[in-house]
């Protein structure tokens, strides 16, 4: 295997680094700080990239990244990631969700009582010589017995929320995707909305990601809801409040301040409208992540969470792409390669323009997570249109969605005459035409071409002849073989008694030519012939 070739385009850690630099089938550049010109410049020869928030995987890098295949982000946000173009372009995204939460909450608990006790302004007046001004300036809040507002209550919001507990704190939670269960099991009440969760808070932190749907969800008007003399805190993005809203609200004295880790545009120019508000305010430069513990997590995390993709498709935390680790990756591996020739053999064997495709398992299998497999035989598929490499197990969905091709995956748990089984099936106009394999002993094969029965190899130079089932017409074909000088590695022959025809896999040493398909699909009796090479 050539070498793999990873760019580290923002600081990660040094052990996250070596650990890429150690194994010998993988290189590794570290180039931080590119801006997005050199960038793209140097893309192109990159299998994989590391970044954390800084580089902007944007659509124009993603189209001239051709031989990307994973994008790994050390931390969890990958709002600077164009998501829908890596995906097209069969890119997997994968981010490293749990090494930081604990510091991100401890940044974001110590922006909340910086905020509350006036600690930046308090410590610039010590530093400054003003002791006594600074002490009657800045009399604090205290936030025991005060009600918390947390939006986004995952990872990072559930750890501050535990943390303003211990404080005294009352915790209500805005999140759609929270059960009553977890909320219970938390200690927190649920609010059903944005507005509900912030009527009567003193103080609101956010922990959700950065999306359309969230963009701006600290408006004036959920700011208007909040008891007067809050806080507002925001350690997730700075897109999540409407920064021009906070600052008049701070201003017409409703807020009291606010603790920033994240803004709207980073870095922010000096002259941020919030940056020049005398007390209550304390600001960090995007600094949530930034401990010895979590960027070790991390950069750990990310380094080999791509050296396992790259080197042996172990899939982990992939935000474009069902998961997979090692020990599925063994349960189901052996029936990746079953699933591309499935999906070839339809390509070539079933209906044009079909309206679905279908993949169904029987048997044992039909209780395993079988997704992996149901996108490898529609990748095997599509690859037959297109075999320059556009299509992978990160796009094929979205390409078969693009092309109005329905996919549609189904578990049968009755038994077939083999233990476990895997039909693809094309369905055109109501019509059906169906490939099934399963796996004998070790050994993955072919044993049903449109209910014929056979016995085949998965991989190789076949050639499908179907003709009508009448004598000689085997040893017809066999000596025309012959006589082209192509060897006949293995032979499967079935009968269709009710059409009066047959089918007959032959597997041969080498690729026949077009000239010997041409000629054996003229000979008489032969009603089809078929090359396929997997
Ligand atoms: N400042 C920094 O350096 C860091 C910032 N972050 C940011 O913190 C945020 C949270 O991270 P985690 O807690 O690890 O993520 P998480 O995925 O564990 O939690 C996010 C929560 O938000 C909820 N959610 C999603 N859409 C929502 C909506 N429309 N309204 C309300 N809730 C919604 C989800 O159900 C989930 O529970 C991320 O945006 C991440 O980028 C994370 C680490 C460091
Ligand atoms: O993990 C996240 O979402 C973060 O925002 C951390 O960002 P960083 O890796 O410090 O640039």
């Amino acid at each position: 295997m050539a070498k793999q070739r990873i760019l580290v385009s923002d600081p990660i850690s040094d052990i996250g680094v070596d650990l890429l630099r150690n194994h010998p089938e993988i290189e590794v550049d570290v180039n931080t700080g590119l801006s997005p010109e050199e960038l793209l410049k140097i893309i192109p020869s990159y299998h994989g990239l590391i970044i954390r928030s800084q580089t902007k995987v944007t659509a124009e890098v993603l189209a001239a990244a051709t031989e990307l295949k994973a994008v790994g982000r050390a931390g969890v946000g990958v709002d600077n990631v164009d998501r829908d173009a890596a995906t097209n372009h069969g890119v997997i995204v994968m981010n490293t969700p749990t090494g930081n939460t604990i510091s991100t909450a401890e940044l974001a608990f110590t922006l909340m009582l910086s905020a509350a006790r006036n600690i930046g302004p308090a410590h610039a007046g010590v530093l400054a010589g003003d002791f006594p001004a600074a002490r009657k300036a800045y009399k604090g809040i205290e936030i025991n017995n005060k009600r918390l507002a947390v939006i986004g209550m995952g990872r990072i919001g559930a750890e501050f929320a535990k943390r303003a507990q211990a404080f005294g704190m009352t915790v209500v939670a805005y999140d759609p995707f929270l059960t009553q269960a977890r909320a219970d099991q938390l200690k927190v009440e649920l609010a059903e909305s944005p507005d509900a969760a912030l009527t009567g808070a003193d103080v609101v932190t956010l922990h959700v990601p950065m999306t359309d749907d969230t963009k701006h969800i600290i408006n004036a008007d959920r700011l208007a809801l909040m008891n007067k003399g809050a806080l507002v805190v925001n350690c997730a993005r700075g897109g999540l409040i409407d920064e021009a809203a906070l600052k008049a609200a701070i201003e017409s004295g409703h807020i009291a301040g606010c603790g920033l880790d994240v803004y709207e545009d980073e870095p922010p120019s000096a002259d941020h409208p919030l940056f020049n508000l005398p007390k209550h305010v304390s600001f960090t430069p995007h600094l949530g992540a930034s401990t010895n513990e979590a960027q070790e997590n991390v950069g750990i995390q990310v380094a080999e969470q791509l050296r396992d993709f790259l080197t042996t498709g172990e899939i982990r935390n992939a935000i474009n792409m069902p998961s997979l680790d090692a020990a599925a990756l063994s349960e189901i591996g052996g029936y990746l390669d079953l699933a591309t020739s499935l999906g070839k053999f339809l390509a070539k064997l079933g209906p044009a323009n079909p309206d679905s495709i279908r993949v169904s398992y029987h048997g044992e299998l039909a209780e395993k997570d079988t997704s992996l497999i149901s996108r490898t035989v529609l990748t095997g598929y599509l690859e037959a249109a297109r075999p320059d490499g556009q299509v992978n197990i990160v796009n094929s969905p979205a390409v078969a969605r693009d092309m109005g091709l329905e996919t549609v995956e189904s578990t049968i748990t009755a038994q077939t005459e083999y233990a476990e089984l895997i039909v693809a099936e094309l369905r055109k106009d109501g019509k059906k035409f169906r490939v099934a394999g399963t796996i004998i002993g070790q050994s993955p094969r072919i044993v049903e071409i449109d209910h014929l029965f056979v016995d085949t190899n998965i991989k190789g130079n076949f050639l499908i002849v179907r003709n009508d089932d009448r004598p000689g017409i085997v040893g017809l074909v066999g000596s025309a073989l012959g006589s082209a000088g192509l060897n006949i590695a293995n032979l499967s022959l079935a009968r269709n008694k009710s059409e009066g025809n047959a089918l007959n896999v032959i597997e041969l040493d080498t690729s026949p030519s077009a000239e010997i398909v041409a000629s054996l699909s003229d000979a008489p009796g032969v009603l089809s012939v078929t090359a396929i090479e997997i």
